[in-house]
């Protein structure tokens, strides 16, 4: 696993949005063969959307070839509802950018038989050969999509009763109302989450800094669902210092010196991404991770 730890939100954003855009242009994808990227809601993942859609304005990115799978969805919600999930990544990131509407997958929460639409969207998945980089971000117990406590690791997407605290933390987008925020959700698994070729997690915020240190100090358990990225051969943490908070310094210090000595062998404008994208890099072929 790689932990990079920028100082604020806006430079994590900046590092996730590159990170993306370096990952698309060293896969090349074509018609044929897409990139497939899973992408999350959230506040997190907010600052990341909006220097995307600066890339593409600026020329420097497209999605024409991108494929997309939603993380999750609410039940119940009408779609054109402004708190659903497909409103959000529209209003926040598709609409602006040019991927085409056909490229966009999201779970329907309003489909007549839930674990149906659940088993076709694994389905669909499989269809495109997988994953090829899943971004997440986490609530403050620790889940990854809606996977709440308790979640199988290896859950594929279903049906989820959200835990009261996911609920309370999203009435904030209901008017503050605990009774309008819907109690179900279609989410993608665990599993589903692993089976990608690489997971891109964003933590930022003190109110994330206990499950940050769950899932890198502590075994993985199904109590902070996100600690299953220890399993992953390729996952990659990026938080803000705040998040660090309940980290101990020398976690904190070893992930720095690490990026630190990748960033001199590599150069700090390649991200830590080894031999992978184009450009003078110093080593060419130097295995992934850390
Ligand atoms: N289902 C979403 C998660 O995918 C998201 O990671 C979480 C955190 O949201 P935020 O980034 O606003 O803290 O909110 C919801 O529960």
């Amino acid at each position: 696993m790689r932990l990079v730890i920028r100082d604020t939100s806006d430079q994590v954003s900046e590092y996730v949005a590159a990170y993306v855009k370096a990952r698309i242009e060293q896969f090349a994808p074509t018609p044929d063969r897409p990139f497939v990227l899973g992408l999350p809601t959230g506040s997190s993942p907010i600052g990341t959307y909006r220097r995307i859609v600066q890339m593409y304005r600026e020329g420097d990115i497209s999605f024409k070839n991108v494929v997309t799978f939603n993380m999750d969805e609410y039940v119940g919600l009408p779609r054109d509802h402004p708190e659903s999930y497909h409103s959000f990544m529209w209003n926040h990131l598709f609409k602006h950018i040019d991927i085409p509407p056909e490229n966009v997958n999201i779970l329907n929460g309003n489909a007549e038989d839930l674990q149906a639409e659940c088993d076709r969207y694994e389905e669909k998945i499989k269809s495109y050969g997988g994953i090829e980089l899943f971004l997440g971000g986490i609530g403050p117990d620790g889940h990854i999509a809606f996977n709440e406590p308790g979640s199988s690791i290896q859950s594929r997407t279903r049906v989820k009763t959200l835990a009261y605290e996911t609920i309370l933390a999203n009435a904030r987008f209901f008017d503050g109302d605990v009774n309008k925020v819907p109690k179900l959700a279609l989410t993608v698994g665990v599993g589903t989450v692993m089976d990608s070729r690489e997971v891109v997690v964003i933590i930022t915020g003190a109110n994330k800094a206990v499950a940050l240190a769950k899932c890198l100090e502590e075994g993985v358990n199904h109590m902070w669902t996100v600690s299953a990225v220890q399993l992953h051969p390729r996952s990659l943490i990026v938080c803000d210092e705040d998040s660090t908070l309940e980290l101990h310094v020398k976690t904190v210090r070893y992930f720095k010196s690490i990026e630190k000595v990748q960033d001199e062998m590599i150069g700090r404008e390649n991200l830590g991404l080894y031999g992978q994208v184009a450009g003078p890099l110093k080593y060419k072929v130097i295995p992934y991770g850390a």
